[in-house]
């Protein structure tokens, strides 16, 4: 009896689907015979589903979810985006030219010391840091990726002393703002460093062309005007973080996700979906050498992280020196993260408008908070291109506790 079943319903599937593919159109098939096709392949499939149960051990909600084996590259997922309408074709364009950039400096940075590309340019940036040969090169990357995307209008980079437009023959509308190498400090000993980027749309305030007769001070003007958006305008913000594996993270406003670059064909893979930041984490990421220079306040909110939990244990300090990398980690862990005001440094060391208000806006996306101490950083409107900001930043109720002894 039970052989007899197996053999019709093997011979029910072999013979609908032979009928089927000689046939031009299915749809044109007469109705009792198309819920015959339907169920012959829905009994195949629970057949498989069975199958699959009995080999892998798996629960049927795990054999209803994604298959190890789908694969979403980068390209893919953006053309979907684009597909359901939250980006057009443009900002498409100019993330995929940014994805291009971060591998080429992926690839650098892998064979630095093979290559003579380790130590100092010579140079010093406008804010007074030393310039690492790779922070050069990869901020030329950047520019010509950009630049020859062809959909980018005006780009500010940590490594520019004013934001540069693009050409007329190049450009477009955007505006990118970007970090080329973050913990460029961490080159020479192989450790963390990552990029970091945010698009603006073009500001309305500035759409005011440049007559012939502009000056060059006038052009200027315009492009630190156009820049200085308050993060709150992003319409997308990501980094690539370099460490063990190359993991380039995106928002454009509706979630955070992860491509980790498979280096045996060169593609960014979607690796993390949505991320959600933990609403609570066991992590603190603060210089603590920089301890005796804190304001009051802030020591006693450390010293409170030092004490033992609820657990026994106190919060473990981690410090990289690469706020992508910290960023990253506490994406999945949770936990927070601080570059606070000293009294040598009164924003602190990060910048607002290139480091702090990208990322704040993949942490704001991921469910995490991030704050200057007193307000919102998504909310500060830059009045300068390479402008300090303090910050704090990571899992909402960790901001959120150490805003009351901030208070
Ligand atoms: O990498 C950083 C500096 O960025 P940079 O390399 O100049 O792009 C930061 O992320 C560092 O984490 C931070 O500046 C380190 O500050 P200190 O710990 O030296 O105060
Ligand atoms: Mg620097
Ligand atoms: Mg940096
Ligand atoms: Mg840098």
């Amino acid at each position: 009896m039970v052989a007899a079943t197996a053999t019709s319903s093997y011979q029910n599937h072999t013979f609908f689907s032979n009928f089927l593919s000689s046939s031009p159109n299915s749809n044109l098939f007469p109705l009792h015979l198309r819920c015959l096709k339907r169920q012959s392949l829905t009994s195949d499939v629970t057949a498989a589903r069975i199958r699959c149960k009995a080999a892998l051990g798996s629960t049927e909600t795990k054999l209803q979810k994604k298959s190890q084996y789908d694969i979403e590259n980068l390209t893919i997922w953006l053309l979907k985006q684009e597909q359901a309408g939250n980006i057009d074709a443009e900002l498409t364009i100019v993330l995929s030219s940014i994805s291009l950039a971060c591998k080429q400096i992926a690839s650098l940075l892998q064979r630095s010391s093979i290559i003579n590309l380790t130590g100092a340019h010579g140079t010093i940036n406008i804010q007074g840091e030393d310039q690492k040969k790779l922070d050069v090169i990869s901020n030329e990357l950047f520019c010509n990726c950009l630049r020859s995307c062809g959909r980018t209008g005006i780009i500010a980079s940590e490594e520019e002393d004013v934001p540069v437009a693009v050409e007329e023959t190049y450009s477009g509308n955007y505006i990118v703002v970007f970090d080329p190498i973050d913990g460029s400090a961490n080159i020479d000993t192989s450790l963390t460093t990552g990029s970091i980027f945010g698009i603006y749309g073009p500001d309305e305030q500035c759409l005011v062309d440049i007559d012939d007769n502009s000056t060059l001070d006038q052009e200027k003007q315009k492009c630190v005007t156009s820049v200085c958006q308050p993060g709150s305008n992003l319409l997308a913000a990501g980094y690539c973080l370099y460490s063990s594996s190359v993991v380039f993270t995106l928002s454009i406003g509706k979630g955070v996700f992860a491509f980790t670059l498979d280096p045996s064909h060169g593609e960014f893979v979607l690796t993390h979906e949505n991320i959600e930041i933990p609403k609570l984490g066991k992590i603190y990421s603060f210089n603590e050498g920089n301890y005796d220079l804190w304001d009051e306040k802030l020591k006693k909110y450390l010293s409170h992280l030092r004490l033992p939990g609820s657990n026994g244990k106190p919060y473990s300090g981690r410090y990289i020196g690469c706020l992508v990398g910290e960023i990253h980690r506490m994406l999945l862990y949770g936990g927070i993260y601080g570059n606070p005001k000293n009294k040598n440094s009164k924003n602190g060391n990060l910048r607002l408008l290139y480091e702090c208000a990208p990322m704040s806006y993949l942490v704001e996306q991921a469910g995490g908070k991030a704050t200057d101490g007193h307000q919102r950083i998504l909310d500060i409107k830059p009045e300068e291109v390479h402008q300090r900001t303090p910050i704090f930043i990571g899992s909402p109720d960790e901001v959120e506790k150490l805003q009351t002894f901030l208070a």
